[in-house]
């Protein structure tokens, strides 16, 4: 593949915010009076903060963090030599940190699908963060006692979270739509002590009653330490539904017994646990990844306040659940005080253009979706610009998924010039992201801006051999360590799942696993996908990702959702062969017609080697809780490999359809009529 193929797609979208606007150059022009330096611009910070720790304490300063005993030093050898301690000595408190206004002014905007829509002042959010405190302290949580939830987002939920950060409790959460199995698997292995929960949500206009869920996992983690349930009120009623749970209580009566405990928030080391997320592995269960109370303050006040220029006056709408770290992330805006969206439902209901005009309607300047919303907004003909103007929407970032070239195109259309179209990648193993928006950069279709702030990033190839100059795609590595490092994964006392989850291809140098390429003319990156479900037909490496685009920019008025997969066969001699499959739109029937459209929109768009050998249709896309496709489970599924899917699989029983493709030849030979009866 010649070297800018990748790009041939590079297409200006929008121009800059003006450099000298950004907070991010405030930042610039207080290192250089600070150190005596020249940074120029964007390009020379990103440098000055990859090579000199100093960056870090720098934007301590810069943005303000509050804590008892400020930092003297920034970073010192810890136990291992990829996970160094990071400002020793200091004390701080998150939730302190979070709750970084009193006055009257709209912390939380509290939104449902059912329209309902709930403002929480700054005010009443310390009063209720005050609240929940005292009960937890009531009920005997101290520090490092886990708290999890079953929970809906929502002021409560927020103003949870900041609690159990304020006694120095870890806080774990999952969203009511996992499974009982999903969520043992979870806590089981970190054993909280209280759990909160829904008792009563809606989602996508059903009622979800989730007593029966509560009560199993109640009653299986009582035997490993779980000492109570609090219960949230139904969405609907108002009231607690009907259950016959032991030792358990409302919130309301949580709270009422820690009335008279005043706010103390905990000060605590920069490296003390803040929450406990999950890998989103699809078979075996889920890893348990320990995040500091300081790393994750530091890093996403970072991205939000340098990446996205947000501040007080800003409104940060991302969509998702509670089980997402973007739920985390858009939190630690309000550290910034910004004023954050909790909306809680699907966007599809009742209607995708209410969802539209909603955002438009709170002034909501960041809006964060996900690749799949822009397919829904393109798919079902909505033309945003129809139904509100977005007079105060700066920026729509996209995330959980590859932003294809069409999509970005797409996104820019549908809202407009002025708004900053932007992808990052990250999550959950550093709870922020490795390369994302900046805002004062251009942007073209397809690519994201560039790698964040402190972030070491390059691209390697399997030798550990920089190639991102080259145009040539690899691994996405961080090759220094930053705050946001996890803490550790729990339960792994020797640290070698640790290890071997990210230090294991380079030793020492942390691999993410994403395939990534760098655009020699713009700079721009282009993640392709997953690293390990790189296609490889023929010996030409290829990220799923090029084929979603060419899908994507023909086809969405057809497909619903697609998967490209390479099969693994066992015959050596015989290539890996890549297989498409599609979700048709609308009850439409896939026709080889269209199968023929598809094959040659691929081999005009990327070449012939990327055309994949076959098409299906199927009924379903297998997709995690947090809406990612899953491509690996389906490639060890149909190269024959048995599994068993986890309950981060949103959708399991969908993999149950790519069985069959085990035996491709005879899959083939059904659909022409050539079957063999089977004996
Ligand atoms: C920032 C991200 O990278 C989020 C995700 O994809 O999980």
């Amino acid at each position: 593949m010649a070297d800018n193929d990748h790009f041939q797609d590079s297409k200006l979208l929008s121009r800059p915010l003006d450099p000298s606007s950004t907070r991010a150059n405030a930042l610039r022009r207080a290192i250089n009076r600070k150190h005596g330096l020249q940074l120029k611009d964007i390009h020379d910070l990103h440098s000055y903060s990859i090579s000199d720790y100093t960056f870090w304490l720098d934007l301590w300063e810069f943005l303000g963090i509050v804590s008892s005993v400020p930092p003297t030093k920034v970073i010192e050898p810890g136990q291992k030599p990829y996970l160094p301690r990071w400002f020793p000595g200091t004390r701080l408190n998150y939730a302190e940190n979070l709750l970084s206004r009193s006055d009257d002014g709209v912390a939380i905007v509290q939104a449902r699908e059912t329209g309902s829509v709930q403002n929480c002042s700054w005010r009443q959010l310390r009063l209720r963060v005050t609240e929940i405190a005292g009960g937890l302290r009531a009920a005997g949580v101290k520090i490092g006692d886990r708290v999890a939830g079953i929970i809906s987002n929502s002021i409560d939920s927020v103003a949870l979270a900041l609690a159990v950060a304020a006694v120095g409790a870890i806080f774990s959460c999952t969203a009511p739509d996992m499974g009982s199995s999903g969520i043992l698997e979870r806590y089981r292995q970190i054993q909280p002590v209280v759990i909160f929960a829904e008792t009563e949500v809606m989602y996508a206009g059903k009622v979800v009653g989730l007593v029966p869920k509560v009560t199993e996992v109640a009653n299986d983690l009582r035997k490993n330490g779980l000492r109570g349930v609090v219960l949230f009120p139904s969405v609907l009623s108002g009231k607690v539904p009907h259950h016959e749970l032991t030792d358990c209580v409302s919130i309301e009566d949580f709270i009422k017994k820690g009335k008279d405990i005043p706010m103390v928030f905990e000060q605590l080391p920069f490296n003390h646990p803040l929450y406990i997320l999950y890998s989103s592995g699809t078979s075996g269960p889920p890893k348990c990844i320990v995040h500091s109370a300081g790393g994750v303050l530091v890093q996403t006040m970072k991205d939000l306040a340098l990446g996205f220029n947000m501040n007080r006056d800003q409104t940060y709408f991302q969509y998702t659940t509670t089980g997402w770290m973007m739920w985390p992330y858009m939190i630690s805006g309000l550290a910034l005080g910004v004023t954050i969206v909790a909306y809680d439902g699907s966007p599809f209901y009742p209607d995708l253009r209410e969802f539209l005009k909603f955002v438009d309607k709170r002034g909501v300047s960041v809006l964060g979706i996900s690749p799949r919303f822009l397919t829904e907004v393109q798919g079902r003909g909505i033309h945003p610009l129809d139904l509100a103007p977005f007079d105060c929407l700066r920026a729509v970032f996209s995330t959980g998924a590859v932003l294809t070239p069409p999509m970005f195109e797409f996104a820019q259309q549908a809202f407009g010039p002025n708004v900053h179209i932007a992808s990052g990648s990250g999550g959950t193993d550093i709870c922020c992201g490795f390369v994302g928006a900046i805002l004062s950069e251009p942007v073209y279709a397809g690519e994201i801006q560039g790698k964040s702030l402190g972030m070491a990033v390059e691209i390697f190839d399997p030798e550990g051999k920089n190639i991102e100059h080259t145009g040539q795609p690899g691994e996405l590595v961080c090759t220094r360590p930053h705050p946001s490092l996890p803490v550790c994964f729990w339960n792994d006392k020797d640290g070698e799942k640790f290890r071997k989850a990210y230090f294991d291809m380079y030793p020492g140098i942390w691999r993410q696993g994403d395939f990534i390429v760098r655009n020699p003319k713009t700079k721009g990156l282009m993640i392709l996908g997953r690293s390990d479900g790189v296609l490889n037909p023929s010996g030409v490496r290829f990220g799923s990702g090029e084929i979603y685009a060419v899908l994507e920019r023909s086809f969405s008025n057809i497909f619903e959702d697609t998967l490209c997969i390479g099969q693994r066969r066992p015959q050596k001699d015989k290539d890996e062969r890549v297989l498409l499959f599609v979700k048709m739109r609308n009850g439409l029937k896939l026709t080889n017609e269209m199968k023929a459209q598809v094959k040659e929109a691929i081999r005009t768009g990327l070449s012939i080697r990327h055309v994949p050998a076959h098409i299906f249709e199927v009924a379903d896309i297998p997709v995690t809780v947090n809406n990612k496709k899953i491509e690996i489970a389906v490639k060890q599924i149909v190269s024959g490999t048995a599994l068993k899917p986890s309950g981060t699989v949103a959708n399991p029983e969908s993999l149950e359809l790519y069985r069959k493709y085990f035996d491709l030849e005879g899959v083939l030979a059904a659909e022409s009529g050539n079957a063999k009866p089977k004996l």
